[in-house]
């Protein structure tokens, strides 16, 4: 992530991570030496034995020849005929679509359409009874939500629930104690093997950046059940850029945010999408859909309905009628 603002620490910068901004994969070795890391400080990953190191089960070389006949390269997300029910309800509906990589991507439609359904199917918290997300061209289906965050598709967290009576800096610190393992310590300590007081060191100047990225680093000291609505929101985005996502969902990210802080999140909304990260955003305020998306997909009764660049959505007649003449300008 960059953040504009000096790293602290010398040699995190000489590392590239506090300023390289969204390191493709190919940036990012493969086999992370943080012995005893994952472990001690971040609580490890399936993906790593015991002595801390990480096992790749394929190489990648064929990894990536798999992905490309799966999935075309630019695809970040791919979900296909994904059913889900409850008892007689049926909330999701033979849905697919795709998200592209390096896009802000909308996800619309009227009240109880499915979209929530799919971010639980999408993320893990709800197993889909039919269809398959595919996340950089790896099957992701039914896989545990801490096994998906650990691939970087993570959701925005909670906090208001989790994390109320520590400070602001603390949640970050312990950003997402279930979904750090080795990715953070990838981003944070690229490549390098490192006792664990530069680790600690180079984890806090991340923090900071982080803190200082989102204007929220004066309220670092602040117990995050005191922020307001809006600062709330900053931090579970600060909490969840920590774990350098490839794809972060944001369910309802502005709902109760006043316009300044508003304005001030979709600006590192957009930030972080010229970086290169990768939005999929679920948002009631069609404003915010229409005017910062670049592509958007419509739900309704389960299944797509349309899908496309917003002026083409915001004129087309099936959404139109679908909203039942909410006001889509
Ligand atoms: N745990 C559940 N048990 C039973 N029915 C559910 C459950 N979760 C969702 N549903 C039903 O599934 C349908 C889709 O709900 P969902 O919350 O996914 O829609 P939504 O598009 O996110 O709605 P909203 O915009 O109102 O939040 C609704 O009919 C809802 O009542």
């Amino acid at each position: 992530m960059n953040s504009g603002v000096d790293a602290p620490d010398e040699e995190a910068s000489e590392n590239g991570a506090a300023s390289a901004g969204k390191a493709d994969d190919a940036d990012v070795p493969d086999a992370v030496d943080v012995v005893g890391v994952d472990e001690a400080v971040a609580g490890g990953s399936d993906e790593s034995a015991a002595d801390g190191t990480t096992h790749e089960p394929e190489t990648q070389d064929s990894a990536v020849e798999r992905r490309a006949a799966e999935t075309p390269p630019d695809v970040r997300l791919q979900v296909r005929n994904l059913r889900k029910s409850f008892g007689g309800v049926v909330a999701v509906d033979d849905m697919s679509f795709a998200v592209e990589a390096g896009t802000i991507t909308g996800l619309i439609g009227p009240n109880g359409a499915g979209k929530s359904t799919t971010f639980d199917c999408i993320t893990g918290a709800h197993e889909p009874d039919g269809g398959t997300v595919r996340f950089n061209g790896e099957d992701i289906t039914g896989l545990r939500p801490d096994q998906i965050a650990s691939r970087g598709l993570v959701r925005t967290f909670q906090i208001a629930r989790e994390l109320p009576e520590m400070t602001v800096l603390e949640n970050l610190m312990l950003a997402p104690p279930d979904q750090v393992g080795e990715r953070l310590w990838r981003s944070v300590v690229p490549g390098a093997r490192r006792g664990v007081v530069e680790q600690e060191r180079a984890l806090r100047d991340r923090v900071w950046e982080t803190l200082e990225f989102f204007e929220i680093d004066h309220l670092a000291r602040q117990e995050a059940g005191a922020l307001s609505g809006g600062q709330r929101k900053l931090l579970e985005m600060a909490r969840a850029m920590m774990t350098d996502p490839d794809l972060l969902l944001l369910d309802e990210p502005l709902a109760g945010v006043n316009p300044t802080l508003e304005e001030k999140l979709l600006d590192r909304i957009h930030d972080l999408r010229d970086q290169g990260y990768t939005f999929l955003i679920v948002e009631h305020d069609m404003d915010v859909i229409m005017d910062h998306c670049e592509h958007v997909i419509v739900m309704h009764q389960g299944s797509l309905l349309a899908e496309g660049p917003p002026a083409e959505i915001r004129s087309n007649e099936r959404v139109i009628d679908a909203y039942l003449g909410e006001d889509l300008e």
